[in-house]
């Protein structure tokens, strides 16, 4: 990995005077078949691809999906870092100031912030990770824009994209769900979905996430998962994130996967999916 903070700040630079062109040259002349998952190379146990490497993979997907939760499991399952933007982006909310200040305006009405400042945020991470010698990375939030996919496409090689889908009536429930320790950071959800089948298909029924007492008095709620902001994340996923999902379709690294539930119904089968060969209590559904 080592390189790509400052790769990645280079391209950001450069991109800004001939984006088009890069882009225009990089794209392959034919796309190969839409949608086709380029299957992970991982190891027997998924940490590492044939070629020695760790993996360095994406989730794409609309806010309350779950990214975090799922992304999070398979950085500790495959021992890579899981890096989430907007986990960093709210650290730098949290260190008042003028940036932060400026920061909020943007979060807190559902907005993106700009590849810029992300860039900025994720090089610094990365480089800290460099020096502590992180390999390979599970990447959730980002890349969000065409830009930001056309930046890191040119500084590295992403393996492969997971794009996480729910019914889009849980995820709004989901994210108005949400709660955080403010304690330990624990994540929790008091959101208990349950919806009818679409077209016959089977019902979908999502459990809470509940806290332990001790935590139950601390519980936080993000200020930007109230009804109208997420109504408004989820219309900017739609305009500025779908578009990526088509990039990485048109480069066979999509894999698109349909949570069929909670967390003890879609762990195993998202394992199943990554062909990640586990233990079975790693395939089995910990809470
Ligand atoms: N790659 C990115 N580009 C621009 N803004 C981002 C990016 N990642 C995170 N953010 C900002 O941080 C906020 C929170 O991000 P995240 O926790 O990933 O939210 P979500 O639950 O909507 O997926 C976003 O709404 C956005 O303002």
């Amino acid at each position: 990995m080592a390189g790509i903070s400052r790769a990645i700040r280079a391209c950001a630079a450069a991109s800004r005077r001939s984006l088009a062109a890069a882009s225009a040259a990089a794209l392959p002349k034919e796309a190969p078949t839409a949608g086709v998952l380029a299957p992970p190379a991982t190891g027997r146990k998924g940490r590492d691809r044939e070629d020695g490497r760790r993996v360095q993979w994406v989730f794409l997907g609309c806010p309350g999906v779950g990214k975090g939760t799922y992304a999070s499991r398979l950085s500790q399952l495959l021992d890579v870092p899981h890096i989430a933007t907007g986990d960093l982006v709210r650290d730098a909310l949290a260190s008042p100031g003028p940036f932060s200040n400026q920061l909020a305006e943007i979060v807190n009405h559902g907005k993106l912030v700009s590849d810029e400042i992300i860039i900025n945020l994720l090089s610094r991470r990365l480089e800290e990770g460099e020096e502590k010698g992180e390999l390979g990375f599970i990447l959730d939030g980002f890349p969000r824009t065409i830009r930001q996919a056309e930046i890191l496409e040119g500084v590295t090689d992403i393996d492969l994209v997971i794009n996480l889908k729910l019914r889009e009536e849980a995820l709004l429930a989901k994210c108005l769900g949400r709660r955080m320790c403010s304690q330990c950071g624990g994540n929790f959800n008091v959101a208990s979905i349950d919806i009818e089948g679409e077209n016959g298909g089977p019902r979908m029924y999502m459990p809470p996430l509940l806290p332990p007492p001790q935590c139950e008095s601390k519980l936080i709620t993000r200020p930007d998962d109230t009804e109208e902001v997420v109504k408004e994340r989820l219309r900017v996923y739609h305009d500025l994130t779908e578009p990526v999902e088509e990039f990485y379709i048109a480069r066979g690294k999509l894999l698109e996967f349909n949570l069929p539930g909670g967390i003890p119904e879609s762990w195993p089968k998202l394992l199943e999916a990554l062909n990640i060969e586990g233990p079975d209590d790693e395939r089995s559904a910990a809470a």
